[in-house]
């Protein structure tokens, strides 16, 4: 029995990338003798909640010993970038994200001297320098490589010297050969169940598909034949009946999110597939079935749709004409175009069989020790380049000090009500093209429906179930804002654009810090949401929702749904602290939040919670370490003050202020006509 690896993202609730495996493991056993395919994704699943078991890719570098050849993707896998799926992240540090899913198993194979096969994934995004002598490796050192699109294959072949990089079809369209054409015994009970008795249309539940919704609607006589049924595709990537039931009111919908093959066949007896989802139109099209889609998304990796003539554009902010839609629906014969696909894979899974089948050498390939030799080198220039990286940000913490100190001069002060100026022209900009959350139905934009899909990101029952401590004032310790995987995506996200330094003096000598707006006194928009990383978005998000206000209410036992909320990120360079203070009178509640990954307290950088005005005299300590956070609320008592970052210390000591004040007041960080540029933190 071989032992086959396969690794990608199986362990996410998406269609498409739930069927790479059952589809590999179905074509690897008209080929091999007993293939026994263990697929590898970062949470491990059990096959009793799972359409199949999947182990953690913590253990792959322990398990690969074991394996007979390593099989990767297929979709959209080949990437650097953080964004795979919202809050998506390795389960622990160790494990570098996303090269994880990827490379890193390949190279691990490759050492091994397993051969290595490309299962048509496609290439997303930059692939950075450091990576080059990877990727390299990887390339040269696999037995077949398979990408889906020419795109994939431009972005690969820099790095793949004489390697050959073959273009195939998503294995998707091979979806049809894994069952004959009868009906399955589930699909049939659930149609019953859900009362699906009369042909169908399928529509994907997400937003982008309310032209659909109108005409079906104004014309419901035409399509009184048709029945719909609502099918959450991706509801990882946020698709949910909610989203659009009110805009198909008599819709069918599923009990639960069904097993993919299930999904498979219900998109595959439908007479029309409405959708934005590529493995939705790829499943219909394998099917004869006529797919639908907004041409606002017929661009990127949905040109690969562009040549199959079953598949209907329309405009989702027009009117569809009745009888375009009614004359197009139905079942009909394989596309010449979907044979040639299926006969292209056939090849393909005969390819990926052959190199599987290939002999183990069990011994560590040239590309490999190429890869350790050059490793030192480029480890070291790395190294050298930290430093001097860190050099500089020392050197441009002074100069931001001199700046600051001009900005406080005479002839800044001088010119202020011109650089006030500029600045309300710039806001009158700004508020044309702020981007802000809203409702998911009324979003256009991929990132924000993201974030209305995947909901908050702060547990909020942390706040919920706190309480309040009374010694030497009212003030809380809040842990665990968010779970491990969404604290490390904060954490490593934390924003750097948009801030402007803040001078201190500590009676010897001057520091810095550096402050960027989240939300604005007063406002219900996030600022500069669009340079927020997804999760960023989500917090902020949750500091505006009404949520989070109930809770800091009862927890501070201070009523705050009328009063105005600030929030700001900051950053505390080498040498900065927060001498001892009460916090102005208007500042009635402040939260703030830490998003340090690990903290060193020998750096200082804690916050002081103080019995008096002295520094010496804390009762408590709180480090800036990612989900732990502290209320204070304000009182003649609540001293509190932030220990001196050490000056050598080379993190920044990351943290948001929440504050929320009493009606009318102004921000003293960021003071109306505040002209002060601001600029991204290195
Ligand atoms: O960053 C901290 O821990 C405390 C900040 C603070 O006291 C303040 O902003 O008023
Ligand atoms: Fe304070």
């Amino acid at each position: 029995m071989a032992a086959i690896g396969m690794c990608g993202t199986f362990d996410v609730e998406n269609y498409g990338d739930l069927l790479f495996p059952l589809i590999a493991a179905h074509e690897l056993r008209q080929r091999l003798p007993t293939p026994d395919l263990q697929k590898f994704s970062y949470f491990s699943k059990r096959a009793a909640q799972w359409p199949f078991d999947v182990v953690s890719l913590t253990e792959f570098a322990a398990t690969v010993e074991n394996l007979d050849g390593l099989i990767v993707g297929g979709g959209h896998i080949i990437r650097f970038d953080q964004d795979v799926a919202p809050g998506y992240l390795p389960p622990n540090n160790d494990l570098h994200h996303p090269s994880s899913l990827w490379l890193i198993p390949m190279l691990l194979a490759l050492e091994q001297g397993l051969p290595v096969v490309w299962n048509a994934p496609a290439v997303y995004g930059d692939i950075p320098a450091w990576a080059a002598p990877l990727l390299t490796a990887a390339l040269i050192g696999s037995k077949y490589i398979a990408v889906r699109d020419a795109a994939s294959r431009q972005a690969l072949m820099p790095f793949a010297r004489d390697a050959e990089i073959n273009i195939v079809p998503d294995t998707v369209f091979g979806i049809a050969n894994l069952r004959d054409e009868n009906i399955s015994r589930e699909c049939a009970a659930l149609r019953q169940d859900i009362g699906l008795h009369k042909p169908y249309l399928v529509v994907q539940a997400t937003v982008g598909l309310d032209a659909i919704a109108r005409v079906l609607k104004k014309h419901a006589a035409t399509f009184a034949d048709y029945q719909v049924l609502l099918l959450p595709i991706g509801p990882v990537l946020g698709d949910a009946e909610k989203n659009i039931a009110h805009d198909f009111p008599t819709a069918l919908r599923l009990p639960q999110w069904p097993n993919p093959l299930l999904l498979a066949e219900l998109i595959g007896g439908a007479e029309a597939a409405i959708g934005i989802s590529l493995h939705l139109a790829i499943t219909a099209l394998a099917y004869g079935v006529p797919v639908f889609r907004p041409q606002q998304s017929a661009h990127g990796k949905y040109g690969l749709l562009a040549d199959f003539d079953t598949i209907h554009l329309f405009d989702n902010s027009s009117e569809i004409s009745p009888q375009w839609l009614q004359q197009k629906l139905g079942k009909t014969a394989l596309s010449v175009a979907v044979q040639k696909a299926n006969a292209e894979l056939k090849e393909h899974w005969d390819k990926v069989a052959a190199a599987l089948n290939s002999s183990i050498t069990r011994r560590v390939p040239a590309c490999i020790r190429e890869l350790w030799q050059k490793l030192p080198k480029a480890m070291e220039t790395d190294f050298v380049f930290e430093n001097k990286l860190s050099q500089a940000q020392n050197t441009i913490g002074h100069l931001r000090i001199e700046v600051a100190d001009l900005r406080s001069s005479l002839s800044w002060r001088v010119t202020a009500p011109l650089r006030a100026l500029a600045k309300f022209i710039q806001r009158l900009r700004n508020q044309r093209s702020t981007p802000t959350i809203t409702a998911p139905h009324q979003t256009k934009s991929v990132a924000a429906i993201d974030i209305a899909a995947a909901g908050g990101i702060m547990q909020f029952e942390a706040i919920e179930t706190c309480e309040l401590r009374s010694e030497p004032y009212g003030w809380a310790a809040v842990e665990d804002l968010y779970s491990a995987q969404n604290a490390a995506a904060l954490a490593d996200t934390f924003p750097r654009d948009h801030y402007k330094a803040v001078k201190g003096y500590d009676g010897e000598k001057d520091y810095g810090y550096e402050a960027r707006e989240l939300v604005a006194m007063g406002s219900k928009a996030i600022s500069h949401a669009a340079d927020l990383s997804v999760a960023w978005q989500r917090l902020a998000a949750d500091l505006l929702s009404p949520r989070y206000r109930a809770a800091l209410s009862r927890l501070s036992g201070i009523d705050l749904s009328n009063l105005q909320m600030e929030a700001n990120a900051f950053h505390y360079g080498p040498g900065a602290w927060l001498g001892p203070h009460l916090d102005l009178r208007d500042k009635i509640v402040t939260h703030v939040l830490y998003f340090n990954p690990s903290w060193n307290i020998a750096d200082g950088g804690c916050l002081q919670i103080l019995r008096s005005s002295s520094m010496r005299d804390a009762a408590h300590v709180v480090a800036p370490i990612v989900g732990s956070s502290a209320l204070l609320v304000r009182s003649d008592k609540s001293w509190h003050a932030v220990s001196r970052v050490d000056p050598r210390c080379t993190e920044s000591r990351r943290s948001v202020t929440v504050t929320f004040y009493r009606d009318h007041s102004v921000s003293t960080m960021w003071p109306p006509g505040d002209a002060t540029p601001t600029h991204d933190y290195i």
